[in-house]
């Protein structure tokens, strides 16, 4: 039979390591858990970090980064329910130690020692909203949360996916240039449902899968600074005008289509999950030092006379290492590109002066 001292330190370490804030009231002796110790030796992986974990991003999300054997620890914050989707989620036989933080209290622990912060934290739109309209409880949420960063893990590599991404990559620069901990390389806006839903549609009309399928999508986050270059597809094709027009409107109000379908029950959850995935796996592989991994994302940009501006960017062991070009535009994307610089340059500005102000 086990000594009894002994079941009961064992027992303590599980929940000290899912429950962090439980652990002070345990034995000392229980803080460093043999998780913690797997997670500092054993299992080779990153620190993730998901912010606003247990939404309607949240906690598909969560659940698809318990899955990624790059992660060897996930931590999962919210401001309400991360205890019980951090419950759930640990359950998962994967190896990913899973610890959640509830409340702004929780917030610095949440955050030290993480190498990947992903931030779905925010409200979403409802039907006839646009996305700045969420910009009014989003910029302040973004703002803590970033000031959060600054502290406790200034090195990290940072996907934002709060709206209104046009305006929350601003603030959130803006914010860590206040701390002098900008480093413009590791702060990215995640544009990557754009691309996935650019896949999707195109795949459709060309009558292919779409995993074969690779649609840059630049620009922006919202409307019509979202600009599909369907003539840089690959694998080569042509379009008709009308299906030019309608792939570009599609992929545009890709949004707003699932906004409408839910019908005041929030927007794109699933999708987006899956995109945020697909998206910090490629930041994972880049930090780990893979070559050649390449996706589109709202960063810190020269391609344009905007400050940000989303491109394909190399992704690497420091960050988005390269901002691609944006390559030949036809007639159709040249003035879409026009269209799209003038409403990013006001709500870059907007966000910009959130902080500035
Ligand atoms: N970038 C993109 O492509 C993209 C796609 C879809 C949604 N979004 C945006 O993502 C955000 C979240 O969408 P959702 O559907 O998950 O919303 P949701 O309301 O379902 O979830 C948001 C979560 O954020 C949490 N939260 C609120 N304030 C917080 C704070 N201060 N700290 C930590 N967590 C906090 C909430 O408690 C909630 O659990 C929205 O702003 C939405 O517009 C972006
Ligand atoms: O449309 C929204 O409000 C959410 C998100 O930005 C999306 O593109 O699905």
């Amino acid at each position: 039979m086990e000594h009894s001292s002994e079941a009961h330190h064992r027992i303590a370490r599980i929940s000290a390591h899912l429950y962090p804030s439980k652990s002070q009231m345990m034995d000392e002796s229980c803080k460093l858990s043999r998780a913690d110790c797997r997670a500092k030796g054993g299992a080779p992986g990153f620190k993730v970090a998901i912010l606003g974990a247990a939404g309607g991003i949240g906690q598909p999300l969560a659940m698809l980064m318990k899955m990624n054997p790059l992660v060897s620890v996930l931590h999962l914050y919210d401001v309400v329910n991360a205890p019980g989707v951090t419950a759930d989620i640990s359950h998962m036989d994967t190896g990913a130690v899973v610890r959640g933080f509830l409340g702004q209290a929780q917030l610095e622990n949440a955050l030290t020692g993480m190498d990947l912060v992903i931030i779905p934290a925010g409200v979403p739109r409802k039907p006839g909203m646009t996305r700045d309209d969420l910009f009014k409880i989003n910029a302040g949420i973004v703002k803590t949360l970033c000031e959060g960063i600054a502290k406790c893990c200034p090195n990290a590599i940072v996907n934002l996916i709060s709206n209104p991404v046009n305006s929350t990559v601003p603030i959130a620069a803006e914010v860590f240039k206040k701390a002098g901990t900008y480093d413009p390389k590791k702060l990215l806006g995640v544009t990557m449902l754009d691309v996935v839903r650019a896949n999707t549609f195109v795949a459709e009309v060309l009558g292919l899968d779409p995993r074969e399928v690779d649609v840059p999508v630049v620009g922006g986050h919202a409307g019509v600074t979202i600009l599909p270059l369907l003539s840089q597809v690959k694998p080569p094709c042509h379009f008709t005008q009308q299906e030019t027009e309608y792939l570009t409107d599609r992929i545009q109000n890709g949004g707003t289509e699932v906004v409408e379908a839910k019908a005041g029950a929030g927007s794109a959850t699933l999708s987006m999950a899956y995109a945020a995935v697909k998206f910090a796996d490629a930041c994972l592989r880049g930090l780990r030092g893979d070559a050649a991994v390449i996706e589109c994302a709202f960063v810190a940009s020269q391609v344009t006379e905007l400050p940000y501006f989303a491109s394909k960017v190399r992704l690497g062991r420091s960050g988005a290492e390269e901002v691609f070009q944006l390559g030949p535009l036809n007639e159709f994307e040249r003035d879409g590109l026009e269209k799209a610089k003038k409403e990013l340059a006001g709500s870059i500005e907007k966000g910009a002066s959130f902080i500035r102000k």
